[in-house]
């Protein structure tokens, strides 16, 4: 339970996670002339930001929003100018430090690229490194390991106080590396939205242009029709997808992860590591192509590959475009590429080539080079409508030239599954994509929208901007110190965009209680199902905690100063905190962590009094199924005091590899 005593929340994320299906023109045909070669940028003129800038008097808005962008991206590059000037000063002393960790919580795996010599170091090292290193697995991991098995039916390691749990979670000595994919794809998602709300503007903005014009046109009907569609159907021209605006911006501003290509592993993305859309795996360099299916080194790595023929192919995406793939698991007959129609039935139109990626897949064969394979599979819950799973290494063992099923030349590739890895987690996740229950505004089915931030009083609260787009169901674009929602004495609906809080839970959650102990043997842990599960969420997905709630005088987190000077109630008011001991919703059941994959977000909607501001939680990531929601408590340490006076201590046990080993 949450301590009836002072608590602070941190509201820290570095970004915003998710993306969205094409709402407005979007949805148009994919534009092939934008997928260049291997590692070149995705040639993409920003017209829309542009023509955006000179023609709207309300600049100050974008400036500012390119200027949070821009400050995203100068953290990023500095955290990594920093890490990398870290690891050419202390490289053998940090490395030391990390695989030592990873050893001692599981001596009896080992993957890490380090040295054998370096890691016997690390072992010793390891042995006299603290409680975690001495003291071997505690029951709260043993439980969680056990509990993760039986839910995902396959085996996960776990550290003690180190690592976190279910699929595509790193061990412990990819976390560092994990951490920098994570913060890619925030940082990819942050751009997406704000590429997505500079499209969402530009909808409205020419609806109500067209709904004029049609007022117009009504009195003069046959004169000016002509002149009415040109001009809309050039609009549609300059709009470009959102998802590809963000790679370019990434790709200009180097924030993308590996723009070298790699062979087999990328590091920090484990099998079972789940995409929500080609371009996260674009600006991770785990896939570089958003379109193709093969994506492979060029004869730009022969300089670096000497002994290696080139094209040679890295990765492959599995999506069901060709119509004589087939696909067993463990062993895949994988079409070639070319030849089809792209965007219309998928079928062949013509026979296909012994070059680029077709060649690149065969030298794989003669040069046992493996290859990462990608599935994608439909998800109506992911914002591009499908999920795109890493489902790891395996190897081409044989090709062929074949006649396809519509008569063409099809170049056919055998792939088998390299031994060893985690089992596949394909098969055993399954997306759920049950009705979402509505919620009770839903049902009142009032109309009624706020559609101009600049006219909404509440959004002129937030700096003249919705905090959230639509897409989706709406979805924060980033974190603000406050943000102001309309509300019941505001004029709009239930179906307000800036209402997105007062929606109520769109997605399946389930509690899993188990006992903790000694005496309670792990079989006989409970599991409690709430709710189906397999709910997918990602990025916009909340959970309020109901209960009032005012920060803790004196703490250090930018949502307590910004809320603090916002008004004078802070010298008088009483200190509030959260206390769900006898009652709250499912939200009292959350964990805290120190790599959290929620974060508190404070929301004034019914009212403006700070104190008794709403807290809501936000997915900083898209989450996968059956990974344990957590956020941090935001405690500042020794900041709890006993009824005695004393300081109170409570050690944390969320397993996060900079874990700070105490809740307070
Ligand atoms: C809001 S409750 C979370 C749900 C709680 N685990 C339960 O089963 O009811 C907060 C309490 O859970 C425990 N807790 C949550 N996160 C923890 C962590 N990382 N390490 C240790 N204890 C934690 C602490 O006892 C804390 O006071």
């Amino acid at each position: 339970m949450v301590e009836a005593t002072r608590q602070s929340v941190n509201s820290t994320p570095k970004g915003t996670a998710g993306g969205g299906v094409d709402q407005c023109n979007l949805a148009a045909p994919l534009d092939s002339d934008a997928v260049k070669s291997p590692g070149n940028k995705i040639k993409e003129k920003d017209e829309l930001e542009e023509s955006d800038a000179a023609r709207r008097p309300d600049q100050r808005r974008r400036s500012s929003r390119i200027q949070t962008l821009q400050r995203a991206e100068k953290e990023l590059l500095a955290k990594r100018k920093m890490e990398a000037s870290d690891a050419q000063e202390e490289g053998p002393v940090k490395k030391r430090v990390n695989v030592g960790r990873r050893v001692a919580v599981n001596a009896a795996e080992d993957v890490t690229e380090a040295a054998p010599k370096e890691k016997q170091t690390l072992t010793e090292s390891a042995a006299g490194e603290g409680d975690n290193a001495a003291s071997g697995k505690s029951d709260y991991v043993k439980i969680k390991e056990t509990l993760c098995e039986r839910v995902l039916g396959r085996s996960l390691e776990v550290g003690n106080g180190s690592t976190s749990v279910v699929a595509g979670i790193p061990h412990v000595a990819e976390k560092s590396d994990h951490a920098k994919v994570k913060e890619t794809l925030r940082l990819f998602n942050t751009h997406y939205l704000h590429f997505v709300q500079g499209e969402e503007e530009r909808c409205r903005k020419e609806d109500s242009e067209e709904k004029t014009v049609t007022n117009v046109s009504t009195k003069n009907a046959s004169k000016k029709s002509n002149q009415e569609n040109a001009p809309k159907e050039d609009k549609k021209k300059i709009s470009k997808r959102p998802d590809l605006k963000a790679v370019s911006k990434m790709l200009e501003t180097n924030t993308t992860l590996n723009p070298k290509k790699r062979i087999g592993d990328i590091p920090g993305v484990m099998v079972g590591h789940q995409f929500y859309s080609r371009a996260e795996m674009v600006v991770i360099g785990f896939h570089s192509h958003w379109l193709n299916g093969i994506d492979y080194m060029g004869l730009a790595y022969q300089q670096d590959y000497r002994d290696y023929k080139f094209p040679l192919a890295v990765a492959i995406v599995l999506s069901g475009m060709y119509e004589d793939d087939l696909d067993n698991a463990d062993e895949i007959v994988y079409t070639g590429q070319g030849g089809h129609n792209l965007t219309g039935d998928k079928r062949q139109i013509k026979d296909q080539t012994l070059e680029r990626g077709n060649l690149a897949l065969k030298n794989c064969i003669d040069q046992d080079v493996p290859v990462r394979v990608i599935r994608g599979h439909e998800c109506a819950n992911s914002y591009t409508g499908k999920i795109y799973t890493y489902d790891g290494l395996y190897k081409v063992v044989k090709f062929w030239a074949d006649k396809g099923i519509s008569g063409f030349t099809v170049y056919k590739y055998r792939l088998r599954r390299i031994q060893g890895q985690p089992m596949l987690t394909t098969n055993q996740v399954q997306f759920i994509n049950g009705r979402v229950p509505q919620s009770v505004s839903h049902l009142r089915g009032c109309k009624g929208n706020c559609i101009d931030p600049r006219t909404c009083a509440c959004a002129k609260l937030n700096g003249s901007d919705f905090p959230y787009v639509e897409r989706d169901g709406g979805r924060l674009i980033e974190a603000k110190d406050v943000i102001y929602e309309c509300g019941p004495k505001c004029g709009c609906g239930p179906e307000c965009i800036n209402r997105v809080s007062q929606r109520g839970l769109r997605h399946h959650l389930e509690v899993i209680a188990f006992l903790h102990r000694s005496d309670v043997s792990i079989e006989n842990f409970r599991f409690f199902e709430f709710h189906e599960k397999g709910g997918l969420l990602d990025h916009g997905t909340l959970y309020l905690l109901e209960h009032p709630f005012r920060r803790s005088r004196g703490s250090s987190s930018q949502a307590t100063h910004q809320l603090d000077s916002h008004d004078d109630q802070r010298f008088d008011a009483p200190e509030f905190c959260i206390d769900a001991g006898s009652s709250g919703n499912i939200a009292r059941f959350i964990n805290h962590s120190c790599e959290p994959n929620l974060f508190v977000q404070c929301v004034l909607s019914s009212h403006h009094d700070m104190k008794l501001a709403r807290v809501v939680l936000f997915a900083a990531d898209n989450i996968p199924p059956l990974q344990e929601l957590t956020y941090d408590y935001g405690y500042v340490l020794d900041s709890v005091l006993g009824s005695d006076g004393k300081t109170k201590r409570m050690p944390c046990y969320c397993g996060a590899v900079d874990c700070r080993k105490r809740l307070f």
